[in-house]
């Protein structure tokens, strides 16, 4: 073990601590000793009892896990929660979603929105997202300004969209995004197409270009529903897979969200050519989508991450009720309770997340080196008593309520369930006024 600083900047210690790498391992009162932002070391207490820091926190019958990673959301649509609910996509986005988007959708309004998410994803344990939504640089300014970590995938359709005349606009205002943006620590640009059925050729060999040549990912709507699919085979012969296949598109920067239609030969291209999917069960369920064959992908070898999708369609940024979902559907939908285990539930939400995000190597698990994104959650509560397993704790008698502290990149944001850095009454004045103005169809003053 490298020698630690003679003073570390802090030291945790947590009755238990799991760090998803090594696979299935708990430790036991144990330390994690964090430095300049990174975790330096994991110590038994007996072996930390030395250890100088500047800070200690002792977290008692509490249970340390990576920071979760929500790898597809909508943030700023927490604004649209509930408004339009029980209904089919295609019904949902046309009638619904879509004509709110057009009247309601500018930059206040997704500075709202997303700050609203912000905190409700740090107060529930979600140390990074990814995002697709309009007004990209507000996304990107507030996550900044609120200390979480994020990927923001501008968004392109060929149609026009708030904010971008066309795609040409959409492509060129994210390309200077990324260029303002690219050497922040925590916050990265992607591209973020739709979907195969709002994005044409042309656009996509473009987007393919300019990701390969700006090493950037690509995230995207795919095979959300059996109808997306059936349509695109009616209309070009082509599964929209193969199409992006035979535009150079499949490959390990592609974040395929949603694939709840996969046939043998979708399952090996993605698992040969290393896509990430991001599977988003509850929304998936509520839009009644169909069902996202996870477990099959993972015995293909595909790495599969979590997303909640948007709060519109989900109904809440919570991450461990999306964890619980995913373990319970994959039992139900393959008849095998071994199906998605909580280990690989967890894994999915962290080291999944991080890797299709192509930050594997910064976070997703509690290991030397990497960035202090952590999350504590306290199991001292009646609902988790008694604990065998802390892991069974967290992926089943568990929700967002049980998060106490949260550190993102080694800075708290949240402190014994108190949000900090953010002023949540103010965000939630605010998201209250936009609510009662989309109600009644009033203009929305800022
Ligand atoms: C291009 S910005 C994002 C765009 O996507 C819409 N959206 C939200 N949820 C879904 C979904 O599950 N499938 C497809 N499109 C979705 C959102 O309303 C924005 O218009
Ligand atoms: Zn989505």
């Amino acid at each position: 073990m490298t020698p630690l600083p003679d003073r570390i900047d802090l030291l945790i210690e947590a009755r238990w601590i799991v760090p998803v790498v090594p696979s299935g391992i708990i430790l036991e009162d144990h330390c994690l000793a964090i430095h300049q932002g990174r975790i330096v070391a994991l110590l038994s207490q007996a072996n930390a009892a030395d250890v100088q820091a500047r800070e200690r926190v002792q977290l008692g019958e509490q249970v340390l896990i990576p920071g979760l990673v929500n790898a597809h959301t909508h943030a700023a649509m927490s604004l649209f929660r509930g408004l339009a609910d029980d209904l089919p996509l295609m019904s949902w986005l046309n009638d619904h979603i879509w004509p709110a988007e057009a009247r309601w959708v500018n930059e206040a309004f997704v500075r709202c929105g997303t700050s609203l998410a912000i905190a409700e994803m740090l107060r529930g344990g979600t140390t990074c997202f990814a995002d697709m939504y309009f007004y990209p640089e507000v996304t990107a300014r507030v996550a900044m300004e609120s200390g979480i970590r994020a990927q923001v995938a501008f968004p392109i359709i060929d149609n026009p969209i708030p904010g971008a005349k066309d795609s040409a606009e959409a492509i060129s205002k994210g390309l200077r995004l990324h260029d303002e943006v690219k050497h922040n620590p925590l916050v990265q640009v992607a591209f973020g197409p739709h979907a195969p059925y709002t994005v044409g050729d042309e656009v996509l060999n473009r987007i393919r270009t300019l990701a390969d040549e700006l090493d950037l990912p690509i995230q995207m709507h795919i095979h959300e529903t059996a109808f997306e699919v059936e349509e695109a085979v009616r209309q070009t012969g082509l599964r929209p897979l193969q199409r992006l296949d035979q535009l150079n598109l499949v490959t390990p920067r592609l974040q395929a969200v949603h694939m709840t239609q996969v046939n043998d030969l979708d399952r090996t291209m993605l698992g040969e050519l290393g896509v990430s999917v991001i599977h988003c069960p509850e929304s998936n369920l509520k839009l009644g989508s169909g069902f996202c064959p996870v477990q099959d992908l993972l015995d293909a070898g595909v790495n599969v991450a979590l997303g909640t999708d948007g709060a519109a369609s989900n109904n809440d940024l919570d991450m461990f009720g999306e964890m619980r979902t995913a373990a319970l559907l994959a039992k139900g939908l393959t008849g095998k309770p071994t199906a998605v285990d909580a280990h690989t539930a967890l894994h999915m939400a962290t080291l999944g997340g991080a890797r299709a995000l192509c930050l594997g190597d910064e976070i997703g698990s509690l290991e030397p080196g990497k960035s202090a994104d952590l999350v504590a959650v306290d199991l001292s509560g009646v609902a988790q008593q008694p604990v065998y397993n802390p892991l069974s704790q967290i992926l089943y008698s568990t929700s967002a309520a049980q998060v106490s502290h949260v550190w993102v990149a080694g800075k708290a944001r949240v402190r014994n369930s108190q949000l900090l850095g953010m002023d949540l009454p103010g965000i939630l004045a605010e998201a209250r006024a936009w609510a009662r103005d989309i109600k009644q169809g009033d203009q929305h003053d800022d």
